[in-house]
């Protein structure tokens, strides 16, 4: 099984991954980490974000397994792997990576912004999950401060919408509901609710499969 979560930024689509994909015994991919390191060596490597070239050649180089996770979430990275995010070619070097990913035997649970629509539109369940973009400023201004970072609410605020309307306005795989998406909006709902409103959609999806083979077996 294949489930894929997109959404904004700080809508909760990473935690319910986790949590999922535990639930599940799924193996999880945080796509948002590719375009965080990919923008993380441009700048190590002294590099313009929006040398196409230099990221592309960062974007191959990427293994699963080298994410440094605290220096990745940070504030500065989330806004740098918007600007990579939206070079095509940048993309396009990504793919493979993330589709063998989700092709390991028994399934995988991915999230980022075009999982369902791009990476794996196979993928089943699909869920959008969103927040009103103040609850997700409250919820990200927190990690943040959590993490050590000095941030105000504004700021978040501004750094969201900012980065929001650039990964929904992009030409290559904008950030969009997939036609079979289910969405879900986790404005109202704390973690643990959410968590049971997307297991109980991965538990209906699992339940129409089981009833399909059944019909066409019988
Ligand atoms: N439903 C929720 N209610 C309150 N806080 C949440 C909820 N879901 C996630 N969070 C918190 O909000 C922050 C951002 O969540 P995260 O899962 O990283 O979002 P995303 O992956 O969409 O950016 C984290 O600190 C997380 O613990
Ligand atoms: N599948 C993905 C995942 C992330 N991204 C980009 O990477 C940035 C950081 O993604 P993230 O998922 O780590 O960010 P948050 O949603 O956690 O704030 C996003 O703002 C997107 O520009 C993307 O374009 N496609």
């Amino acid at each position: 099984m294949i489930i894929a979560l997109d959404g904004p930024a700080a809508s909760g689509k990473g935690t319910l991954a986790r949590r999922l994909a535990r639930h599940m015994g799924l193996p999880h991919l945080d796509s948002g980490l590719l375009y965080r390191a990919t923008a993380q060596a441009l700048i190590e490597q002294g590099c313009d974000l929006a040398d196409s070239a230099a990221a592309v050649k960062a974007a191959r180089g990427l293994a699963l397994t080298d994410f440094d996770e605290a220096a990745l979430r940070g504030r500065d990275m989330a806004e740098a792997a918007s600007v990579v995010a939206a070079i095509p070619e940048v993309r396009t070097a990504l793919i493979d990576l993330q589709r063998g990913f989700a092709a390991r035997p028994g399934g995988a649970v991915l999230d980022g912004r075009d999982i369902g629509t791009v990476i794996c539109p196979e993928a089943s369940p699909k869920i959008f999950v969103t927040a009103s973009v103040e609850a997700r400023a409250m919820r990200r201004a927190l990690e943040l401060k959590g993490r050590g970072e000095a941030v105000d609410y504004a700021c978040v605020l501004e750094d969201i919408r900012k980065r929001d309307e650039r990964d929904s306005s992009r030409a290559v795989a904008p950030l969009k509901v997939a036609a079979d998406a289910f969405v879900l909006d986790t404005t109202k709902l704390d973690v643990e609710a959410a968590f049971e409103a997307a297991l109980a959609i991965v538990n209906s999806t699992l339940e129409d499969k089981r009833n399909l083979v059944a019909r066409s077996a019988g």
